[in-house]
């Protein structure tokens, strides 16, 4: 394989050829001009397979991203004009350059978070469905029309796109995150200011390349960077800026928490998707390989690290051994190990020593309470500074263990025994978190029982993934506000207007 330096943006050599290399670029981009930072200031984007630096990209502050909101204000009052067949017509044009550059895209994400080349491709095709979701939806926002009491009147309502919307995107799945958001809101008809993750901000970058050929107005979809010190003030400017109707977060609940009292003081819309913790159950009554094989899904990918992955594994204590039997084999069988680069490797190193660190908390603070690891995964050695094999864990008790209270975001598959429906349900919903569940029963008036009782705001019932472009994704309870995805994602960033005629 050919090892090439694709360009002086990328400070390492790679195995991988990019066939455009105009998408790697590491300045901002604002109000359809890619700009490097006032001060000058840029910050090291690492690759998490051997901690090397691979991009410096330039940090912003709040003065830029002031510029940022005024090009998005202004862009919004030329875009918002545009009828619903031209904004589908341009997202339709965007969907065909991203298609067109799937490869480079895949190849970004897997150099700035590690994910092995193969799991890429997944998490760009999961971007792009969406955007062909949205692109449907745009003719689609209809009003309605209502019955009016004084006889001489006549109401409709029609849906207004909200203004200038603000997207902080997490790392984890940085090509689909981004089109989720980013996505919905221009179908809306707003305009947006996109703050990446400080880890991943060249899929940011190179999407935004790819929106600049389409030729929406200068400004419609503007990319402000900054590394985890400046985030706060980019932060504070995206919430207290008046221009901006609009912020849509994804991360941890507690930094939803504070962006949602910041935004608080100017009654900006917010959607929150924040954190999980889902618990993934299993019943006497499963079958046993079926659940087995989702939870191989929703434990494992991306190496664990999705807000939607199960955290907390309940097992009926009668099927126990079997499911840690099964489970055990079929993950040996399921993970191919290896260069991220290799397409039949399946299972990469976590995003960085961050990640790595709270999962091995995780693992010690069980070990330390009465845990024991089920038959160390082999053949995983040698795999990098930020690497943690898939850890199948018995004899675990989620009131007492970290796990139960916190989300692991790792590879850690912690087996707790149950013994009946109640107390799993008791179990399932102790915590705030209330974002995704999952169970595998066999017993139809349990299905429907459970799935009603789950206190989250997605179950998935004898299937370890829900995440869909058609399907309304977020939480209850502090794993958010609002809903991804789906006709929902694309009604949030509009406002109902209605309007009284008398005749
Ligand atoms: O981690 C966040 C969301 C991942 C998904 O959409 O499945």
């Amino acid at each position: 394989m050919a090892f090439t330096s694709a360009s002086n943006v990328l400070l390492k050599n790679i195995p991988y050829q990019f066939k455009d290399v105009s998408l790697l670029d590491n300045r901002a981009y604002i109000g359809g001009k890619w700009l490097p930072a006032e001060s000058g200031a840029t910050f090291p984007v690492f690759d998490p397979e051997d901690n090397v630096v691979i991009f410096r990209v330039v940090n912003l502050t709040d003065v830029e991203v002031h510029k940022a909101i005024d090009a998005a204000q202004t862009a919004f009052l030329t875009y918002k004009e545009f009828s619903h067949r031209k904004r589908r017509q341009l997202l339709h044009q965007w969907i065909t350059v991203v298609k067109e550059n799937r490869d480079d895209l895949a190849a970004i994400c897997t150099l700035e978070l590690g994910k092995p080349i193969t799991e890429s491709y997944v998490t760009v095709d999961y971007g792009l469905s969406f955007l062909e979701w949205f692109e449907g939806e745009i003719e689609r926002l209809y009003g309605e029309t209502i019955p009016a009491a004084r006889e001489n009147n006549r109401i409709f309502t029609t849906r207004e796109p909200q203004g200038v919307v603000a997207a902080i995107t997490p790392w984890n799945s940085p090509i689909a995150m981004i089109l989720r958001k980013v996505g919905a809101a221009i179908a809306a008809g707003c305009t947006v200011v996109l703050k990446p993750a400080p880890e991943t901000p060249m899929c940011a970058i190179a999407i935004a390349k790819l929106f600049e050929r389409v030729g929406y107005p200068a400004g419609t979809l503007n990319i402000v960077t900054g590394d985890a010190a400046s985030s706060p003030s980019i932060g504070n400017e995206l919430c207290r800026n008046k221009l901006v109707r609009h912020l849509s977060f994804t991360g941890s609940t507690a930094v939803g928490k504070f962006l949602n009292g910041e935004c608080g003081k100017s009654l900006k819309k917010t959607s929150m998707e924040l954190g999980g913790n889902a618990p993934f159950i299993v019943f006497e009554d499963a079958d046993i390989q079926k659940a087995v094989d989702g939870l191989i899904s929703s434990k494992f990918r991306s190496s664990g690290q999705t807000c939607v992955c199960a955290n907390r594994v309940f097992v009926h204590r009668s099927i126990m051994s079997e499911f840690a039997e099964k489970l055990n084999a079929t993950q040996q069988k399921t993970f191919v190990y290896g260069s991220v680069w290799d397409p039949k490797v399946n299972f990469g190193p976590l995003y960085s020593s961050r990640g790595l660190e709270k999962v091995q908390k995780h693992l010690e603070d069980a070990l330390a309470n009465g845990a024991t690891v089920f038959d160390k995964t082999s053949n995983t050695e040698n795999q990098g500074p930020n690497f943690f094999p898939p850890t199948i864990l018995l004899d675990c008790n989620a009131e007492t263990m970290r796990f139960g209270s916190e989300e692991t975001f790792g590879p850690l598959a912690p087996l707790v025994p149950f013994d009946s429906e109640e107390e799993v349900l008791r179990l399932a919903n102790t915590y705030e978190s209330g974002l995704a569940s999952y169970f595998y029963t066999e017993n139809i008036s349990r299905l429907w029982r459970v799935a009603e009782a789950l206190d989250t705001g997605m179950v998935g019932v004898r299937v370890g993934l829900v995440s869909a472009c058609e399907q309304p994704f977020g939480g209850v309870k502090e794993s958010g506000i609002g809903r991804e995805g789906s006709k929902f994602g694309v009604e949030d960033y509009t406002d109902v207007k209605s309007i009284t005629v008398g005749i």
